[in-house]
């Protein structure tokens, strides 16, 4: 019997999970991560806390399942992407905190960048759009701010890296000091047709190779975790950024497969096939994984509020004791009578890009009540994921067949319904709930040994749920107009 342990290394928290080989979950374990917010906009995570959670989690897990770590075939470990950790080589401690993927520290500066019309430069290499979301300016920061850290670079003491690279270096007592491809692609310094750091890029921002990872593929041979921490030396075979190891997770191994994330925001992303295509509709290209000689692409498009929209119902608005109270509320009444919620408390991400907007609520009747303004609450999550997907669908010129559902409010079916009578298309929810950690597994059970090939997997997962549309095309449209107009973009930028 193969098992594979799963690390998801998440925002919020994080966890450890053991699959078997036909992909079943047999266990897992929790811990809460704390996030410290010492200025307006900069959010930090203490590196330490990371790896020591991370590592008491695989602790508790085996001693809860009753397994010895020497059990464990391969570890496949997957993360919050982009969050910087800066560290000194000859301690291993970090020189500061990590700077979190939702830190705005650096966003004058990348305003400049794109004052400076430096957007194409960075999107043709990178496929992003210079923002202070990615790694890049983040690194840039420390070497300007934090002390003595440019003379620790210069030095070749000084090591960049995401959390997959940091908690492979820790796992590994320092013996491997690597990320893979989508990890990297998530940077702003890789480039992703050369599928290395770019040189012009790293120049730019002042940083050195010395001071950056090796990149490898996503199924790879990453090292073994040094015996005295979990009890045995069990190789890590495979690394993922969180969004692309649940777009695994879900098999959209072909060009046109979706995944959507519903958590906290949304995450949309489908694969591209295996070329790197600049978007001109908004969205960003990122490398979905690399194995075997093969890389996969994928266009990503992130909403910033889906299930904080909830949250905010329930906390500014007092309306709802919890999240759940929603799809009762939303199906008491036939629909929203017209009423939209512009749920942009952080401006209008992808495909719109319009930074600095408020949220609104509009169309509101004498007859609006609570009911219709929480089920437009939730209507607006499946705007935003149409605009994103509507953005994919005409950048690909070609349909999305179907879009796979996980993560939180996939509970709510109202919500995966009308998903499915906005986008047209049917909408599936899995039964392991756990995508993104099953993603990391599937890849490191295939590079350690325990599947030949990705089709052994199919079928590992049951749908749970297939929500069909069960309105018609003309109402969908009439529907989704009204929301194009409600955030003010005309239909003429969708085309
Ligand atoms: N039944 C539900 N209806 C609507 N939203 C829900 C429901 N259950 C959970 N949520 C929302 O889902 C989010 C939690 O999902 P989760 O996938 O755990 O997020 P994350 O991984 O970002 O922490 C919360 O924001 C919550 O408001
Ligand atoms: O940890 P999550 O699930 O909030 O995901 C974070 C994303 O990787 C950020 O890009």
């Amino acid at each position: 019997m193969a098992k594979i342990l799963a690390l998801d290394s998440g925002t919020t928290s994080v966890r450890a999970m053991v699959f078997d080989e036909r992909g079943r979950e047999l266990g897992m374990c929790q811990q809460e991560i704390q996030q410290a917010y010492p200025h307006t906009g900069w959010v930090e995570e203490d590196p330490m806390e990371i790896w020591d959670k991370q590592m008491r989690v695989c602790a508790q897990l085996l001693k809860q399942l009753n397994m010895e770590a020497r059990e464990i075939d391969c570890i496949g470990i997957t993360n919050q992407r982009e969050t910087l950790v800066a560290w000194d080589r000859t301690t291993g401690k970090p020189i500061y905190p990590a700077i979190v993927w939702q830190c705005r520290r650096t966003e004058a500066y990348c305003g400049q960048l794109k004052e400076r019309g430096l957007t194409e430069w960075f999107q043709t290499k990178t496929g992003l759009i210079p923002d202070a979301y990615f790694s890049a300016t983040k690194a840039a920061w420390v070497l300007q701010y934090v002390e003595g850290a440019r003379e620790m670079a210069a030095r070749g003491d000084l090591l960049f890296g995401t959390i997959d690279t940091w908690l492979i270096w820790n796992a590994t007592g320092g013996k491997t000091y690597a990320t893979d491809y989508s990890n990297a692609s998530r940077t702003m310094l890789f480039n992703i047709q050369d599928l290395d750091w770019d040189a012009e890029i790293l120049e730019f921002f002042g940083l050195s190779r010395d001071n950056l990872p090796q990149i490898y593929e996503s199924g790879a041979d990453y090292g073994v975790v040094r015996s005295d921490i979990l009890g045995a030396p069990i190789p890590i075979t495979a690394v993922l950024g969180d969004q692309q190891s649940a777009l695994f997770g879900h098999l959209c191994l072909e060009k046109s497969e979706a995944k959507c994330t519903y958590g906290t925001g949304a995450f949309i992303l489908a694969n591209i096939g295996q070329k790197p295509i600049a978007s001109k509709q908004g969205l960003l290209t990122t490398v979905a994984w690399g194995y075997k000689g093969r890389v996969d692409y994928a266009f990503e498009g992130s909403i910033f509020m889906a299930g904080a929209v909830v949250g905010w119902l329930r906390d500014n608005l007092g309306i709802i004791r919890k999240a759940s109270d929603t799809e009762a509320m939303a199906t008491s009444v036939p629909s929203s009578e017209g009423v939209y919620f512009v749920s942009t408390f952080q401006g209008l991400g992808a495909p719109w890009w319009q930074n600095g907007r408020r949220a609104s609520i509009q169309g509101m009747s004498r007859k609006t009540n609570g009911n219709h303004i929480v089920r437009a609450a939730l209507e607006s999550v499946a705007y935003r994921v149409r605009d994103v997907v509507g953005a994919m669908e005409r950048e690909m010129g070609m349909p999305c067949k179907t879009l796979r559902a996980d993560g939180g409010m996939t509970a709510n079916h109202f919500l995966m319904q009308f998903q499915s009578d906005i986008l047209q298309i049917p909408v599936s929810t899995g039964t392991e709930a756990e995508v993104t950690a099953l993603g990391a597994a599937y890849m490191a059970g295939l590079a350690g040994g325990v599947w030949r090939d990705a089709a052994e997997l199919a079928g590992f997962v049951a749908e749970a749920e297939r929500f069909y549309p069960q309105i018609s095309a003309v109402a969908a449209d009439e529907l989704y107009d009204g929301w194009l107009e409600a955030i003010g973009i005309s239909a003429k930028e969708i085309t």
